[in-house]
């Protein structure tokens, strides 16, 4: 493939630091996720009353059970799964040969089961990671790029991404990013909608559009300056350069940095934390801390939140039965707070 300057995109980025690869790196910060006394074997001691009621969170490697067919249709660019006995939703963007770079159908396959996630009670958090060590996610197909956006098999001109990433935004489970390798153009920005990233050491990081004749001037701009602030998003976008996981990790575009060969592994830990967590607090959070940012649409989905609470509640329920009763409603019994 060709850039604009008659080098492949490829060689545009790959000068700028080191390749990701499948070794493990010594400026790892691979911290005790749940408490601070590790043992030998890397699990956790009990330390704190919490852990002692609890247990330690456990490090075994999730059983993923595959899903094929998703909707009544067959999943072509991705694969997704769901963990035996356990809350977690895996998706993985399976186009390792492409870096994982994302077609219309990848982004709509995506979406299908994010929302099977979203709608199956079972699960509390989901998993958005790329097939292979070597990226998490490189951006558009430029090869299927037309002049009015990414082209699929019908023939329509898409910028489906963007509905993808306020899909993650307004998610009512917690989206975690599990990145091996490269996430670059459009697959930093995914894994910036994504609430936590856990990375590898091989991670690199960075906005390519610059270079290949594009932008993201909604979430992909204004995210980004929100997670690492303004100066640092206008080098990040204006230079293009691309960052190591533990740059990316100091300047706040990512949660942890963790050897490649336990990347799962760890992931696994802090989605197990997550689900021990009461859902409600998460979703109201995630709720809550989009909305000190999204405006009105952010103030909808909060003040959804608190319609859902006020269905479960006596006094709400009141109100339905009173009129399927047709009789008046009697909220007298219920306490005016100061
Ligand atoms: C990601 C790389 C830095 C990896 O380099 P590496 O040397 O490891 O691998 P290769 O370059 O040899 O790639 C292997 C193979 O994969 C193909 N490939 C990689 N990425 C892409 C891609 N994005 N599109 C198409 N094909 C890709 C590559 O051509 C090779 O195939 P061969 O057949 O030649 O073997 C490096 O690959 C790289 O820099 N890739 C390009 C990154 C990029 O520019 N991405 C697009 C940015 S723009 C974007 O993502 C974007 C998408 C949107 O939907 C938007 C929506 C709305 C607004 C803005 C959007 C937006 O900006």
């Amino acid at each position: 493939m060709e850039g604009k300057t008659g080098q492949r995109i490829g060689v545009i980025a790959r000068h700028l630091v080191p390749e990701p690869s499948d070794r493990s790196s010594q400026s790892v910060s691979a911290e005790p996720t749940s408490s601070p006394a590790s043992s030998r074997d890397g699990q956790t001691e009990p330390s704190s009353s919490y852990e002692r009621v609890h247990g330690r969170v456990p490090r075994h490697a999730v059983r993923w059970r595959n899903i094929a067919i998703v909707h009544k249709e067959r999943l072509k660019d991705i694969k997704y799964e769901k963990g035996h006995g356990e809350g977690i939703a895996k998706i993985t963007i399976n186009r390792p040969e492409k870096r994982n770079a994302f077609r219309p159908e990848t982004i709509e396959e995506i979406m299908r089961c994010m929302t099977d996630a979203r709608d199956d009670p079972d699960i509390g958090v989901i998993i958005l990671t790329g097939a292979g060590t070597q990226a998490f996610c490189s951006g558009g197909d430029q090869a299927v790029r037309g002049e009015g956006g990414y082209v699929g098999p019908d023939r329509v001109p898409r910028l489906n991404v963007l509905d993808l990433q306020v899909q993650i935004r307004r998610m009512p489970k917690p989206v975690i990013a599990m990145v091996a390798g490269y996430a670059v153009g459009g697959g930093n920005i995914l894994q910036m909608m994504c609430d936590i990233t856990i990375a590898a050491d091989n991670a690199v990081f960075g906005q390519t559009g610059p270079k290949v004749g594009s932008f993201d001037a909604g979430y992909g701009s204004t995210q980004m300056a929100r997670l690492v602030g303004q100066k640092k998003a206008r080098e990040i976008w204006f230079l293009a350069r691309l960052y190591t996981a533990q740059q990316a990790l100091e300047m706040g575009l990512i949660n942890n940095v963790v050897p490649l060969d336990r990347l799962e592994e760890e992931t696994a830990v802090w989605c197990r934390e997550i689900l021990r967590n009461s859902p409600t607090a998460l979703r109201v959070l995630k709720a809550a801390l989009n909305a000190a940012e999204d405006g009105q649409a952010g103030l909808q989905e909060l003040g959804g939140n608190a319609t859902l609470l006020f269905y479960q509640t006596p006094e709400g329920n009141e109100g339905r039965k009173a009129y399927l009763e047709k009789r008046p409603p009697d909220f007298s019994k219920f306490p005016r707070f100061p």
